[in-house]
């Protein structure tokens, strides 16, 4: 174990993960599934429907604990964890600035919050109810949630889902651009290669069921040089390595 502020990564190494309903019937959902994430790297999981990552996602936040295996969170001078899902869970009866600060720890209660809403667009909205925002907004909140505790790890499961593309774009660069200020180790689920191409620093390919990793993806192109002649470059790399994955399959890459 490394003690707390070393460069430790993330590293999952899942032996097993099977549900079994009341019947009995079993259905085995990961197997061997070992990968690492380095700090403060952003890495996607990416892979068919169904195969287990949102079940990966589930373990790696201690929400099902029923596994055999084992893996390391990483850790900074706090060792917090912040996840981002497709459904904000805000608190109805709060404010977007109340939403936000109630997820603080104690001893950053006082923080200025102002320069994470200015970059997210949400300067005008603190004093707003979750009901008077749209889905793409409550996503923004849930994000500034997320990066206001300075998480030492962050999951992110299909966070831009359900938006329309436009607003859906404005979104990844608006994470972008608070990841960017503040790099923290993260793992997103997407079934977007294309979206997995444009925000991340590697792409981890899982299988079909049960879901174990297929190959990485690398990408050593710093983001905001991946221009539109890049990113086709990208893709067209990513489908030669992975000449099974269909387009479409996994979104359009
Ligand atoms: N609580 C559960 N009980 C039984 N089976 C489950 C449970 N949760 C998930 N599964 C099954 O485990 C498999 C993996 O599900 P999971 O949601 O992790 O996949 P996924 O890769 O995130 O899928 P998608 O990309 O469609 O969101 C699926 O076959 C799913 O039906």
């Amino acid at each position: 174990m490394q003690p707390v502020g070393a460069a430790a990564p993330l590293r999952v190494d899942i032996a097993e993960k099977t549900f079994r309903s009341s019947e009995g019937v079993s259905m085995t959902a990961l197997k061997d599934l070992a990968f690492e994430v380095r700090r403060d790297e952003f890495a996607c999981l990416v892979g068919p429907s169904g195969c287990g990552k949102t079940t990966t996602l589930r373990i790696l936040l201690g929400l099902d604990t029923d596994f055999t295996g084992s893996f390391q969170l990483p850790r900074n001078e706090s060792s917090r964890i912040a996840a981002v899902f497709q459904e904000p869970i805000l608190l109805p009866w709060r404010t977007v600035e109340q939403n936000v600060r109630l997820a603080l720890p104690k001893d950053m209660r006082d923080t200025d919050l102002t320069p994470l809403f200015d970059s997210l667009g949400l300067s005008q909205m603190r004093s707003l109810y979750p009901s008077e925002l749209s889905l793409g907004l409550a996503r923004r909140v849930a994000v500034a949630r997320a990066f206001a505790i300075e998480p030492a790890m962050l999951f992110l499961d299909e966070p831009f889902v359900s938006l329309d593309e436009q607003t859906a774009e404005r979104l990844r660069y608006l994470v972008l651009a608070v990841w960017s200020a503040r790099p923290t180790t993260a793992l997103m689920v997407t079934h977007n290669v294309r979206e997995a191409l444009m925000l991340s620093d590697r792409i981890i390919l899982l299988s079909a069921r049960p879901a174990h990793v297929q190959g990485y993806f690398d990408i050593r192109i710093p983001r905001e040089s991946r221009s539109p002649q890049v990113m086709s470059d990208l893709a067209r790399s990513f489908r030669q390595k992975f000449p099974g994955i269909m387009r479409g399959e996994l979104g359009q890459p």
